[in-house]
């Protein structure tokens, strides 16, 4: 495992934060769990939260579970492998599965057509895990009632396995209901638990060598007490450094390496560790840096950055997670909250108990685009124009999607289409396009998320870091929904409702915010991205 820096500015800010950090005995202290290091009101929540520094060797007393599991599905005929969980509770395994190539469906949607893709795929091939730590995410909830009933209907057993922290109330539902359960370490937080049940037993289930990712983040383990040669301790002394001194960007490179997909991996880890206090570090993900001054680019095992970071994909975990610790150090923030994160659930699921939900009327209306939201354009190239002449000069500007992420895949292609067609295809049937297009048209940062999936990630960044975002909502009509059992709503009224409220929260702050609501999707991503190239 190795950190190296490419830049002297970074170099130097790294050197000045990382000798202080020695003379205070941090990297040992860190390594050896100490509570203490990131202040009194942190101590508490701390001392049960440091337990992701043992995992490589405590999670080794899982491989005969996941051995058995893993077994069992294979011996039933059970390859289809689905797992509901929102945030920390599905992006480790996301990563794992993608770099060992071998099949996962995730779900952290509330999206009625992604969801029901879910649904109609081989019911009879799949075991289902649900994975969530506090057992009381209302998304992952939702998920399980809505496989207990399709198994139910469909006259199968519910191949359920639950992963959770011991005492969550999904414990308790996973015992009654005679589900598979595996207990997680509860010294562990959601966006550290990359090495522990949460990210292992999807991965097993799937059939990634789960041992291997554990055998190289154990390899690091003895680095992260050392003064010098710590990749830990480089890694967070560069992240915070260079935050201290105005780069406060983290842009993310990743192009063409054997790990796929770390980035939205970290990005969680990143935000919801750092954002808060009115500060942090805001990751940058699949966009090229501006050559600004505020960017620190990071490369993981490719070329390129002001830091490179290689190394095996169990390492490159324990290693983020112990600099991101450090880099919350020395911004002076809790690693372990995410203070804000609560108040767009709150503000939800308040919206969920009124009759309609108030969506307001639009301000114009473009083709298959209504705009809500205070603006004064007339039309959407006009309006993003405004969206990004409003961004500060040390913000940025977050594209928020509450659709379904693989609909890009149903766009039509042309007769014969070979793979270069095929790829600009979808490339012009997805949002995410717009935040490439967007890019194009500014040197500050655009950022995209999905919703819900963001709001537990960088959505406690966009609410409770500094003050400079500028926020694009898109929305999208329902075709045919999906009934939540046990609620009096279904999950597209749900995910307007997480949309709202989120809007909710960001417009108490005074932030620039908008939402965009697509009558026809289709019809609607392919204004927005000509809208975007007309700006
Ligand atoms: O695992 P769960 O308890 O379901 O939590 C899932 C996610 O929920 C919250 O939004 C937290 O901010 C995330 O850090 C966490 O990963």
């Amino acid at each position: 495992m190795e950190v190296s820096y490419r830049e002297e500015g970074v170099a130097s800010a790294a050197s000045s934060v990382a000798g202080r950090l020695v003379a205070d005995g941090v990297p040992s202290r860190l390594a050896g769990g100490d509570p203490t290091l990131w202040g009194e009101d942190a101590e508490a929540e701390a001392a049960v939260r440091l337990g992701w520094l043992t995992l490589p060797r405590s999670s080794r007393e899982l491989l005969p579970t996941l051995g058995g599991l893993a077994g069992r599905a294979r011996a039933e005929g059970l390859t289809n492998v689905v797992l509901a969980g929102m945030g920390g509770s599905s992006l480790a395994a996301q990563v794992i599965c993608d770099t060992a190539d071998v099949p996962l469906t995730v779900l952290d949607t509330t999206d009625p057509g992604q969801v029901r893709r879910a649904l109609t795929d081989q019911l009879e091939a799949t075991v289902v895990v649900v994975a969530s730590k506090s057992g009381s995410t209302l998304e992952t909830g939702c998920l399980l009632r809505i496989y207990e009933r399709l198994f139910a209907d469909a006259g199968l057993p519910p191949r359920i396995v639950v992963v959770t922290d011991p005492g969550s109330r999904l414990e308790r539902l996973a015992v009654e209901s005679g589900y598979d359960l595996v207990l997680a370490s509860p010294d562990v937080g959601g966006r550290y638990s990359a090495l522990s049940a949460f990210g292992l037993v999807p991965a097993a289930l799937a059939g990634a060598d789960v041992e291997r990712l554990l055998d190289d983040a154990e390899e690091v383990l003895p680095l992260l007490s050392r003064d010098t040669g710590n990749p830990g301790l480089d890694l967070g002394a560069a992240l915070g450094g260079a935050a201290l001194a105005g780069r406060d960007k983290l842009v993310l490179e990743d192009q063409l390496t054997a790990i796929n997909g770390l980035p939205d991996w970290i990005e969680q880890l990143v935000a919801e560790s750092t954002g808060k206090r009115g500060r942090g570090i805001l990751p940058v993900v699949n966009a090229y840096p501006n050559g600004t001054g505020d960017e620190l680019v990071v490369a993981i095992e490719s070329d390129g950055g002001d830091v490179r970071v290689d190394g095996p994909l169990g390492a490159q975990f324990l290693v983020w997670e112990y600099a991101t610790a450090i880099a919350a150090l020395l911004l002076d923030v809790d690693p372990f909250d995410q203070p804000n994160v609560a108040e767009s659930k709150e503000s939800t699921t308040a919206l969920l108990d009124l009759p309609d939900l108030p969506t307001g009327a639009p301000a114009f209306v473009d083709g298959p685009v209504e705009v809500y939201g205070s603006a004064t354009a007339k039309d959407l190239p006009g309006l993003f124009v405004e969206l990004l002449r409003a961004i500060p000069d040390d913000g940025y500007l977050a594209v928020m999607a509450y659709l379904d992420r693989l609909a890009a895949f149903d766009a039509p292609m042309p007769e014969g289409a070979d793979f270069e067609q095929m790829t600009d295809a979808w490339m012009m049937a997805d949002p995410a396009t717009l935040r490439a297009l967007l890019a194009l048209r500014t040197d500050r940062p655009v950022t995209f998320g999905w919703g819900p999936r963001f709001l537990h990630s960088t959505g406690q960044y966009h609410k409770g870091g500094p003050q400079n975002g500028v926020f694009l909502q898109i929305t999208g009509v329902v075709g045919e929904d999906v009934a939540v059992p046990g609620s009096s709503y279904t999950l597209g009224r749900l995910q307007l409702a997480q949309a709202l409220g989120d809007l909710a929260a960001l417009e108490t702050r005074g932030r620039p915010a908008v939402r965009l609501h697509l009558t026809d999707r289709a019809a609607g991503v392919a204004r927005l991205l000509a809208a975007a190239q007309e700006a």
